[in-house]
C-alpha cells in the first residue's frame, strides 16, 4: 500500500481562499483584521515562519505587523509593548513567538496577551474554552492538523487516535480537538512504555515529539491517517519530520510530508483566527 500524500500547500491554498471572501466582505464594511507578530531575539528558524505569515496576510489583504525586539530586551518592555498592541483598534490578532529568552517569563507573556487578541490560542482563559467545548480560538498548528483530516476525507467520530507528544502548544490541545469531534483519544509521551503498542492501534496518528523519524512504519497501523507535526532541520539543511516518511507511506493510509504538510496548515488558521477575532470585534 501507498498512502495518499495530504498537499498540506494546496489544501491551505483552498481554506485561504475560503477566509478571504470573509475577510473581503469585513474589508467592503471599512475594517481591515489585521495581526501583530513580536519576536524577542533571533532565532533562524522563525525566519521562515514569519516570511510565510507575511505572504498569507499579503495574499489575504490584511494588515499586518512584525515587531522585532533585541535579545535583551526587558520582560517589562515587552509587556509595554503587549499592552499597546491590546489596545491597537487596527490590531485584530497578537502573538509573540515563542520561545521567549530564558530571562523573560514566558507564562506572564501569554496572560498579558488580551484573550480577544489571542489568536494562537494560548492564553488560560483560551485554554480553559478549548477544554470545555466553548472554543473560542483553537491554536493553529492543532486546528490546522484537524482541517487536514476533515479536507482530506479522514473520519474522526469513533476513531481510535493517538497523539505522540504532550506540550501545551500540539499536543494537549490536538487531544482536545480530537475528542470534540469524537474520537477516542490516547496521549503519549516521551516516557510511554512500549509506545508502538499504542501507536500501532492508531486510526489517527498525530506525532509532535521533535525527535527527527522517530515514528517507524512497523509502529503504524496499515491504511491509518499520519499527521507529521514535526519541523527538524538536519545538519545537511534539508528539513524532516517526527515520522520516518519513507517506510512510513508503505503502511499509512493518509500522510503529511514535511515541509508542504502542517507547516503552512499553521499559517493558514493563524489568518483564519485574525479574520475571526476581527468579525467578532464587528459583532459579526
Ligand atoms: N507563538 C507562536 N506561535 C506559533 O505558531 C509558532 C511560534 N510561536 N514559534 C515557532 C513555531 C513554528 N511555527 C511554524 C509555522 C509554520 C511553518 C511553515 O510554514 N513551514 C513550512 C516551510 C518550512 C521551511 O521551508 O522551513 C512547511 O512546513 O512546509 C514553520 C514553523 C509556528 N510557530
Amino acid at each position: 500500500m501507498t498512502a495518499r500524500i495530504i498537499d498540506g500547500k494546496a489544501i491551505a491554498q483552498e481554506v485561504r481562499a475560503e477566509w478571504k471572501i470573509r475577510a473581503d466582505a469585513l474589508k467592503a464594511r471599512g475594517i481591515t483584521p489585521g495581526l501583530a507578530v513580536i519576536i524577542v531575539g533571533e532565532d533562524p528558524a522563525s525566519k521562515v515562519y514569519v516570511a510565510n505569515k507575511v505572504k498569507a496576510c499579503a495574499e489575504l489583504g490584511l494588515h499586518s505587523e512584525h515587531i522585532a525586539l533585541p535579545a535583551d530586551t526587558s520582560e517589562a518592555a515587552l509587556l509595554a509593548k503587549i499592552a499597546e498592541l491590546n489596545a491597537d483598534p487596527k490590531i485584530h490578532g497578537l502573538l509573540v513567538q515563542l520561545p521567549v529568552p530564558k530571562h523573560i517569563d514566558g507564562d506572564k507573556v501569554l496572560n498579558a496577551i488580551s484573550p480577544d487578541k489571542d489568536v494562537d490560542g494560548f492564553h488560560p482563559i483560551n485554554v480553559g474554552a478549548l477544554a470545555t467545548g466553548n472554543m473560542r480560538f483553537a491554536p493553529c498548528t492543532p486546528y490546522g492538523s484537524l482541517v487536514l483530516l476533515q479536507k482530506s476525507g479522514v473520519s474522526i467520530e469513533g476513531k481510535h487516535a493517538v497523539v505522540v507528544g504532550r506540550s501545551n502548544i500540539v499536543g494537549k490541545p490536538m487531544a482536545l480537538l480530537l475528542l470534540q469531534h469524537n474520537a477516542t483519544v490516547t496521549i503519549c509521551t516521551s516516557k510511554t512504555v512500549d509506545l508502538a503498542k499504542y501507536t500501532r492501534d492508531a486510526d489517527i496518528l498525530v506525532v509532535a515529539t521533535g525527535r527527527p523519524k522517530m515514528i517507524t512504519g512497523d509502529m503504524i497501523k496499515l491504511g491509518a491517517a499520519v499527521i507529521d507535526v514535526g519541523i527538524n532541520r538536519m545538519a545537511d539543511g534539508k528539513l524532516c519530520g517526527d515520522v520516518d516518511f519513507e517506510s512510513a507511506k508503505e503502511v499509512a493510509g493518509w500522510i503529511t510530508p514535511v515541509p508542504g504538510g502542517v507547516g503552512p496548515m499553521t499559517i493558514t488558521m493563524l489568518v483564519a483566527n485574525t479574520v475571526q477575532s476581527a468579525e467578532r470585534s464587528a459583532g459579526i
